[in-house]
């Protein structure tokens, strides 16, 4: 059995959940095809907190969740419908959409239960910092604990962003090709921590959830990276120094309106890693790339989400 986690949404704003709250857990079934389709209608939808355990090759279970009483349940019943019709107009089998409420603090814990070790890339294995890490010859451990915080590694935006970062950082000759990075929208701190652990030597975070700052911090330290990482609650305006790279995964007309104050914290011949851009806002995201003169050297894709990778003209 694997497990995928995505915590929490992307598409409704990113705030952090109240785990003083209730919730309504959701559950559907459905199959490896429909997973994209289904993860974009409940994020679209506010849903947070998404997992999907697989069975076998094809089937899966789908969690996410909703506050309660905010929610009610037409608006579950509606969520319902627009699922249906999602699988009807792709031509793919209807799924099932149950619900049943969660007491105060259950949320929190329950994500976790399906959240298990996974390598990315070929360097990297994230571990929940609660479970024994698996034996990992050649690749760099994470502990994370990410608590209400976005990164657990398991979306795409977060997979490719970490991807993007070995492949960028490459050892050439022993030297890495940067010495220092921006990661701004932290979230957990997951991509800090990649990054110092790939060998950048030091690495400003910053993020203007005081949740996220905390997550970092904590996760940083758990990390043994304390003198590696500086975090700070902020956003571009918040990195103390000019930097070789930037990583921002946050969201397309975050990453549009930012694109212009790039070139204020990137030295010469620096480079970005963007990603939180759906496949369809990548052109814009280019062309505002370009018009700042930036070159776009290449685009991954995973899903719905794409990354762009690009450099100083
Ligand atoms: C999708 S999460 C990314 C977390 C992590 N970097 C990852 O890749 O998994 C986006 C994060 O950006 C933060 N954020 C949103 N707008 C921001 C802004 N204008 N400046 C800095 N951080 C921002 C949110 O609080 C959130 O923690």
């Amino acid at each position: 059995m694997s497990t995928t986690v995505a915590n929490p949404t992307l598409t409704a704003p990113v705030h952090s959940p109240d785990p003083n709250a209730a919730w309504w857990d959701l559950n559907l079934i459905a199959t490896a095809p429909q997973e994209d389709l289904i993860f974009w209608r409940l994020e679209s939808f506010g849903c947070q907190g998404m997992t999907s355990q697989s069975y076998g090759e094809e089937q899966r279970s789908i969690h996410a969740y909703l506050p309660w009483p905010q929610t009610t349940l037409l608006d579950l019943a509606a969520l319902s419908l627009r699922l249906q019709q999602d699988a009807l107009i792709a031509g793919q089998a209807i799924p099932q959409l149950h619900w049943e409420r969660l007491e105060p603090e259950d949320w929190s814990s329950t994500w976790k239960r399906h959240w298990q070790p996974q390598a990315i890339g070929d360097k990297l294995l994230i571990c929940p910092a609660w479970l024994e890490p698996p034996p990992h010859p050649g690749r760099h451990l994470l502990r994370m604990d990410p608590g209400m915080a976005f990164g657990t590694g398991i979306h795409p935006t977060t997979q490719l962003c970490l991807e993007s970062l070995e492949m960028r950082l490459e050892t050439w000759g022993g030297e890495p090709p940067a010495t220092t990075l921006a990661d701004v929208g932290c979230g957990s701190g997951i991509l800090s921590l990649a990054a110092a652990v790939l060998g950048v030597k030091q690495v400003f975070a910053v993020d203007t959830d005081p949740v996220a700052v905390q997550a970092t911090l904590l996760n940083r330290d758990m990390n043994g990276l304390t003198d590696r990482i500086t975090v700070a609650q902020g956003s571009l305006e918040h990195i103390p120094q000019m930097v070789d790279g930037l990583v921002c995964n946050i969201l397309a007309d975050v990453i549009l309106d930012m694109i212009p104050e790039f070139r204020l914290v990137v030295n010469e011949g620096g480079w970005l890693i963007l990603s939180g851009i759906l496949i369809d806002q990548a052109k814009f995201v280019a062309e505002m790339l370009e018009a700042n003169e930036w070159l776009v050297a290449a685009l991954w894709r995973r899903g719905e989400w794409c990354c762009l990778n690009a450099r100083m003209t």
